[in-house]
């Protein structure tokens, strides 16, 4: 793969740090990462506190808004000598493109995406929808920086966002509470907490793995487990129950999408 474009990424926390992660290990070009703690870099990528101390020759193809939503009107309008050649990737939960527009100006090219800390790895699942003025060239530069992070998925509208982001974006948050609450009770059923851990983080780890290396649906691996008229028949007929796991999933869903259109203003 060649090169990824050089890029300057705003907030180095969990999101903005599982990216570079996976962008270090691909061969990103050139950075410049504005993170307020302390940051191992290797050369030529550079870390500074705050914006104030970007180098002001410093010309990068992409900018990545990877702060708190809460934070970034603050620190945009600091970031106005280095925008007017770079595309924009807000990584912004809820923030949407009119919100972007009105923080940017009508010109500025904007893409909203909404990955998730997978991409640290390079199994990431990013969700994309470009503004207006976003060329296709500057398509293709954000395909290629997310595609070295993971999966990527063009949204026809940006309507999709925020189903998008309960899904994907929040999605691992959901796994590992499931990892989480397969140690709990296996703990209080009389396992060990040592026993209990393994146990279920290797399922998960197992489990995904198998996932992502069949060509099968999800249905069809899960079906392969439960032996009819046998042992995990009966705790499949507990979960799937229309009033146990499809309802509470439907509603969690519903929640974080209506959370993250509520952050939209
Ligand atoms: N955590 C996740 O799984 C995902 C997060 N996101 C989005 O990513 C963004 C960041 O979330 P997290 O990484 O979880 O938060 P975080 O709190 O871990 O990271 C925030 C970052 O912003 C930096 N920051 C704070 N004030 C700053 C300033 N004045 N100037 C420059 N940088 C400053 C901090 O140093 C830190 O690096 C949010 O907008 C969130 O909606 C999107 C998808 C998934
Ligand atoms: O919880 C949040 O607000 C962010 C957006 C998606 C995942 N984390």
């Amino acid at each position: 793969m060649a090169n990824l474009p050089s890029i300057l990424l705003i907030g180095c926390g969990h999101m903005g740090h599982a990216m570079l992660k996976g962008w270090l290990k691909k061969g990103l070009e050139t950075s410049v990462i504005v993170h307020r703690h302390t940051l191992e870099l290797p050369s030529p990528h550079q870390h500074v506190q705050s914006t104030a101390e970007i180098p002001k020759a410093f010309k990068p193809k992409a900018i990545i808004l990877a702060m708190k939503p809460a934070q970034a009107a603050e620190i945009i309008p600091s970031l106005a000598p280095w925008t007017k050649e770079a595309v924009i990737l807000s990584v912004l939960g809820g923030r949407d493109l009119t919100w972007l527009k009105n923080q940017f100006g009508d010109q500025q090219p904007v893409v909203r995406v909404m990955p998730n800390t997978p991409s640290e790895l390079g199994l990431g699942m990013t969700s994309v929808v470009a503004g207006p003025t976003v060329t296709d060239q500057q398509k293709q530069l954000a395909d290629d920086l997310l595609h070295a992070v993971g999966e990527v998925a063009w949204l026809d509208s940006e309507k999709e966002m925020d189903v998008a982001t309960a899904i994907a974006g929040c999605g691992p948050a959901y796994i590992f509470l499931l990892a989480e609450l397969l140690q709990k009770v296996g703990e209080e059923k009389g396992l060990s907490t040592e026993l209990a851990r393994l146990l279920a983080r290797q399922t998960v780890v197992g489990s995904a793995a198998l996932l992502g290396n069949s060509s099968q649906e999800s249905e069809a691996l899960r079906k392969a487990v439960a032996t009819p008229g046998g042992i995990t028949e009966r705790a499949v007929n507990v979960l799937i129950d229309s009033k146990a796991w499809p309802d509470s999933l439907s509603k969690a869903i519903q929640a974080a999408a209506d959370r993250s259109k509520e952050m939209a203003s």
